[in-house]
């Protein structure tokens, strides 16, 4: 069986993925053309060739214009179930998938509206495909603590259907600490917390993602790096970071997959993972991700293995479940050593 093959059928679970990051441009174009909204662009081919990005803040300017084609329940229904449908076929069993209301409720489009589109598509998903997945609603880092508190307030009506919050949009001069006492008040709702830190920010950021929002997960992380004390530190408390390989080179934070520090972080001990981020914009889901470290940092079968069991260990499902996924995940390499 070849690599590729072998990651396609590696079953895994995704950890970090911006839902409104898997809009293709051809569904782009299909939503704009039925909501009547007028794009920017004559053709899908030059949607994609202004995809070209130097840094995290190009590339949101770009992606909250894209949103604005997302007006109805079946809009969010159809995207999330045409992502679904990419990741089943990339060995996704498990999809823990992030949303930004502000960025619909800012247009005066609903939080039901896209809460309850985005459900519609991820019960289909797990009747369709048997790919079980959960919310997590980020907080946008650029706009302020009231507003994230007005959101948290606006998911009232949906928060058991929640399992988490997030951050993120433009990390630099926004720190996690702006957010310390939402992500209290979430916490306090039992919702789990996950952050974006260190993937433009310094690890400064990821030591308040840790000890203001006291983070279940670290989105990104990469610039934990720089701080020894810091890597110690996430590798024994075992804490999962979901990194985002061609989300890095997309966004010039990594000059090339062949330099990406995947494999490095794997030997210092850190939980780490493979996601996609915003494949739509970035150039591939997560089996493409998985793909390009394997070749680019020659990962062997073992760090592959070692990267879609971390996905599990690292995710807000129940432990027997966890334990059934793993069992699976041993079953499969099993079968194909
Ligand atoms: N990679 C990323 N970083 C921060 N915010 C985002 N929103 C969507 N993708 C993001
Ligand atoms: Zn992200």
């Amino acid at each position: 069986m070849s690599d590729d093959a072998f990651i396609t059928g590696l079953p895994k679970a995704e950890l970090h993925l911006h839902i409104e990051g898997s809009l293709e441009p051809e569904q782009m174009f299909a939503f704009a053309q039925r909501n009547g909204v007028t794009i920017p662009y004559a053709s899908v081919e030059e949607v994609r060739a202004a995809y070209d990005f130097s840094n995290l803040q190009d590339f949101l300017d770009i992606y909250y214009a894209g949103a604005d084609v997302l007006r109805t329940e079946e809009d969010f229904r159809d995207l999330a179930l045409a992502y679904f449908d990419r990741a089943a076929a990339d060995g996704v069993v498990h999809a823990e998938i992030f949303f930004d209301p502000q960025t619909h409720t800012h247009r005066r489009v609903p939080f039901g509206v896209v809460a309850n589109g985005l459900l519609a598509g991820m019960a289909e998903a797990e009747a369709k495909h048997g790919l079980t997945s959960k919310l997590i609603l980020c907080f946008l880092r650029h706009l302020d603590e009231e507003d994230a508190f007005k959101t948290l307030s606006q998911a009232q009506p949906w928060i058991d259907r929640i399992a988490a919050v997030g951050l993120d949009s433009s990390e630099v001069g926004h720190p996690p600490a702006k957010f310390e006492r939402v992500f209290a008040a979430a916490a306090a709702m039992g919702l789990k917390r996950v952050a974006h830190a260190g993937e433009e920010g310094p690890p400064e950021y990821v030591y308040e993602a840790l000890d203001l929002l006291h983070v279940d997960r670290l989105d990104h992380g990469n610039r934990s790096l720089e701080d020894p004390a810091l890597v110690t530190r996430l590798a024994r408390s075992g804490m999962t970071l979901t990194v985002c390989p061609l989300s890095n080179v997309k966004l010039c934070n990594v000059a090339s997959i062949d330099v990406h520090p995947i494999d490095r972080m794997l030997r210092l001990g850190l939980r780490v993972t493979v996601n996609s981020d915003d494949p739509a914009y970035f150039g591939g889901y997560v089996g493409e991700n998985y793909r390009a470290i394997a070749r680019g940092r020659a990962l062997d079968r073992d760090d592959l293995v070692t990267l879609a069991r971390n996905s599990f260990l690292g995710s807000f499902l129940p432990d027997e479940a966890v334990a059934t996924h793993l069992a699976r995940l041993d079953a499969y390499v099993e079968a194909h050593a």
